[in-house]
């Protein structure tokens, strides 16, 4: 089948958490719409920019694009921004089923609001072995992000800002699940829609379309501020009967925060990470990096009342209140109705044990595993630090800051001038020098600026080593979540300190490391990871934090360089910068051809 969709991206006034702010929208709502098609179906996305003064992309995270790279929605690496005025079609396969999200990847539109879910449902030919075992069926997924009130082009401009006038973003004033969120106000509005939930005769003041119907009742109703006008802010319900298994998705667009969730008196067995089958394993609570997403099985076998479920800050200093949601069993008896208490507290931000102990314990589903190659063809080791150039702060790779180059490197490829629109002056470096040591702060802080690339082989097994490192400041290191464009890849291990191939090569996982598209590096540790690259195109592979993308925390790898000049890339999607000027090969015509399936 084929799904179709026409967006219309604006501008938007919208009060994500009851207070009104102006985001960036589709089709005039926040989030945007939910896509939801099966495994193998085309998904076609016509987006019109109506935004009057930038350009726009959208990327499909998690979605391999395998034979559609220019469909993979990165501004400057995989396509042109989407000018003001235009119209892009996205058109690719929805390869595999599993939890995903699309959003904005040009600038920080993501952290605007530029986002929405995106669920692959399984097939008979990608069948999804726990699909039997909810008999309740799914419950809306959560998107789950973090909001500020300063907008976006006030953080870009404080990140870029020298010396004494740079500006962290600091934390999010709002945790929001599937956009709505209640700011300074834990159980005002969230209560209110608690009472709603759990007696049918009290109407609603929102209509289908989430506007204001009756808001000077609301306004009487509400204990925390006003409420109803900004009804967009209302908590999510979700439903369940006792004694039914319910799948609920979940996944994480953050632009900083790692977050906890946990169902108060619920236990959730974890079924699926990134699109991919997890061994399965009951939590308490689950913890979920910016980019991750996850399939839990959620059995509701308490007594027939309402939960809360609490999202809460994990990672940094949360200066955050925990977001709410509600779990409502409607098969309550009014007389059984009892408040729930508090809402349960996730765990302590600083538990960093706790936080490595869920991560290494998802592994691959053993009746569905396909281990890695056994060895790799290349490996590439990638220190990350924070950085100082002339007064301004970056985030370094090797000591090498990413910076975008004009001409997207697809179309610079495709149309052999990849010499001229960056620097083909050599790969990036793929070590660091023996002697650095990764528990203190840079001895020299110094960095450059760089839009080199990596260039592999096609069909190459890559092994990437993430090594996290100290801060500027003395004794600080950060977790940063690791994503990877058209790949998934396999997570071998993790570890403290810095990693030496003698001693830990040989205790890497290759046995039922879990595949994933997202992977965390903990504060002063490493990861490893392994990919095949089989894939031809330009892949963006960053911290997903938006603040340190901006900051330059990524590198490019361009997959087959010679297959790249073959691609029947449309011409729109690069007929920018270089391109559009001195193309010197025809640009082919715009009907893109149809996308193929996974190799
Ligand atoms: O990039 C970052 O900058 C701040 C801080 O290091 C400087 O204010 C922070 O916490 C980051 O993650």
């Amino acid at each position: 089948a084929t799904i179709s969709e026409t967006w219309d991206v604006e501008y938007i006034m919208w009060a994500p958490d009851c207070q009104q702010r102006v985001m960036i929208g589709i089709n005039g709502r926040f989030p945007g719409p939910n896509i939801t098609a099966r495994a193998g179906d085309v998904i076609n996305v016509t987006v019109n920019n109506k935004m009057h003064t930038e350009g726009v992309v959208i990327h499909w995270h998690g979605i391999r694009q395998f034979g559609t790279p220019w469909a993979d929605g990165t501004a400057s690496i995989s396509q042109c921004a989407i000018n003001p005025g235009e119209t892009f079609v996205y058109s690719f396969v929805a390869d595999k089923p599993g939890t995903y999200f699309y959003h904005g990847h040009f600038g920080m539109q993501r952290a605007a609001g530029l986002y929405g879910s995106l669920i692959i449902e399984d097939s008979p030919e990608h069948p999804e072995p726990f699909r039997h075992q909810y008999d309740g069926g799914e419950l809306p997924m959560l998107l789950l992000s973090d909001w500020w009130h300063q907008n976006v082009y006030a953080q870009a401009a404080g990140l870029d800002s020298k010396d004494r006038h740079f500006q962290w973003i600091g934390e999010p004033q709002t945790i929001l699940i599937n956009g709505r969120g209640q700011f300074e106000c834990t159980l005002g509005p969230a209560r209110w829609n608690f009472e709603k939930a759990i007696d049918k005769n009290i109407q609603t003041c929102v209509d289908n379309q989430g506007s204001c119907k009756d808001e000077e009742r609301c306004l009487r109703r509400s204990e925390c501020g006003p409420y109803c006008p900004k009804s967009q802010c209302a908590a999510v319900v979700l439903d369940v009967r006792r004694g039914k298994t319910y799948r609920l998705r979940i996944a994480s667009t953050t632009s900083l925060s790692a977050l906890n969730v946990k169902i108060q008196g619920h236990k959730m067995t974890v079924v699926e990470a990134d699109g991919n089958h997890v061994e399965p394993f009951v939590v308490d609570d689950i913890d979920i990096y910016s980019g991750e997403s996850y399939s839990v099985l959620l059995k509701a076998d308490q007594r027939a009342t309402a939960y809360w479920i609490s999202v809460g800050v994990r990672g940094r200093h949360p200066k955050t209140l925990p977001a709410l949601a509600i779990l409502n069993y409607t098969d309550a008896p009014p007389s059984s109705f009892r408040w729930p208490t508090e809402p349960p507290v996730t765990p302590a931000w600083d538990d960093i044990k706790r936080s490595k102990n869920f991560t290494y314990r998802i592994k691959a589903r053993s009746d569905t595993n396909e281990p890695p190659p056994p060895a790799a063809d290349r490996q590439i080791v990638l220190l990350n630090t924070q950085n100082l150039m002339n007064g301004h702060y970056k985030w370094s790779i090797n000591n090498v800051s990413l910076s975008l180059p004009t001409t997207p490197y697809l179309g610079a490829f495709r149309h052999g001038l990849q010499h001229s629109a960056f620097d083909t002056s050599g790969e990036p470096p793929a070590t660091f020098p023996e002697d650095y040591n990764v528990m203190m702060p840079p001895v020299n802080n110094a960095t450059t600026v760089s839009s080199r690339v990596f260039m592999l082989k096609h069909g190459i097994v890559v092994d990437v080593v993430l090594q996290n490192a100290n801060m500027l400041k003395e004794q600080v290191s950060e977790t940063h979540p690791w994503h990877l464009h058209g790949h998934d890849f396999w997570v071998l291990g993790y570890g403290d300190g810095r990693y030496d191939p003698l001693k830990h090569a040989a205790a890497l996982n290759t046995v039922d490391p879990p595949l994933r598209n997202t992977a965390v590096v903990f504060p002063h540790g490493w990861t490893v990871l392994r990919f095949i690259a089989n894939n031809t195109g330009a892949w963006a592979f960053h911290c997903h934090i938006e603040p340190h993308l901006h900051m330059g925390m990524g590198v490019i790898f361009i997959e087959g360089e010679d297959k790249i000049r073959e691609l029947d890339v449309p011409k729109e999607a690069v007929a920018c910068g270089l391109v559009a000027r001195t193309a010197a090969v025809p640009l082919t015509p715009a009907t893109p051809k149809a996308p193929s399936p996974a190799p």
